[in-house]
């Protein structure tokens, strides 16, 4: 399987700081994968986001995208492949009305306009955004403005999307939207994602959780091995799904739930599988 993120012995440590961000990480990362950077406040999770878009250059170790070692000299074409949507969306606009705004990164690269109008009102429709084109961004709700920024990105479709909390301001509808939009760009697309989350929504729909422990890399794991680590869970921060904390009680009620992990549905088909032996 082909490795489109790489980190070989990458250390940074931050000016004036006594001790690295991230120490000695060691990370593959698949194409198309899903990959949760889960941790503490302060673990490295976003030093790790603006070591791979280049913000911040390693002090020592390798980094490879796609294939090629970022260095000042990949560094702008490596960036091509690379989009980051951020926590708060207000931040990310620049254009006048959605359209511009979408259409601003195709302009730097220096698209044709015919191709840009089209790519423009392809990435806009991803997104569900289309009838408010000639609206005003700052117009437009959290979940709407942050759907936005999400087709500004895709409308340069990038290999990677870097989610840096980028659904932490949005409520549990707007959260689910924005997370069905990504996974139908990754199945459509085969786009890589690593989402920098602390929300566990977004780590069930991972397909793997990379956690950091004070710059570390504590242990990189698929999210049913680390469901299976509950206590570690809490230690982490990380408050279970729903579902999980149901199983877990009806396990401690006696129940013989046999998996450790369970979607929901997973959960609905154990428990009326048992009620039809009783
Ligand atoms: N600009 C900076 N200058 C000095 N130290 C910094 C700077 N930015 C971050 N740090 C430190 O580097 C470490 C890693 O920070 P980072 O922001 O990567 O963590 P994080 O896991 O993303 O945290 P959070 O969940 O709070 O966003 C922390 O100890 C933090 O205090």
């Amino acid at each position: 399987m082909k490795q489109i993120v790489s980190l070989k012995n990458v250390t940074f440590t931050y000016e004036n700081a006594n001790k690295p961000a991230l120490d000695n990480i060691n990370l593959d990362i698949p194409e198309r994968e899903w990959v949760a950077i889960v941790g503490l406040n302060g673990s490295g999770k976003s030093t790790l986001a603006k070591l791979l878009n280049g913000i911040l250059v390693a002090d020592s170790g390798v980094i490879e995208i796609d294939g090629e070692v970022l260095s000042e000299a990949t560094i702008w074409h490596i960036r091509k492949k690379i989009g980051i949507i951020f926590q708060n969306p207000d931040h990310q606009f620049v254009g006048a009305t959605v359209e511009d705004d979408v259409a601003f990164g195709l302009e730097n690269i220096g698209m044709k306009r015919s191709q840009m109008l089209k790519r423009v009102a392809w990435a806009l429709a991803q997104v569900h955004m289309q009838k408010f084109a000639h609206k005003s961004p700052q117009t437009l709700s959290g979940g709407q403005k942050q759907r936005v920024a999400i087709a500004g990105i895709i409308a340069l479709q990038p290999k990677i999307i870097i989610m840096d909390e980028s659904t932490s301001m949005l409520d549990p509808n707007g959260r689910h939207d924005i997370l069905k939009i990504i996974q139908d760009l990754q199945a459509q697309l085969g786009v890589t994602v690593l989402s920098i989350t602390h929300d566990m929504a977004e780590i069930v729909q991972a397909d793997s959780v990379v956690v950091l422990n004070h710059g570390k890399i504590q242990k990189k794991a698929t999210v049913a091995a680390l469901f299976d680590e509950l206590d570690d869970l809490q230690q982490m921060g990380l408050q279970l799904p729903f579902t999980q904390r149901l199983q877990r009680s009806l396990q401690l009620a006696g129940i013989p739930i046999v998996s450790r992990y369970q979607t929901k549905q997973g959960l609905a088909d154990e428990l009326w599988q048992l009620h039809s032996n009783m």
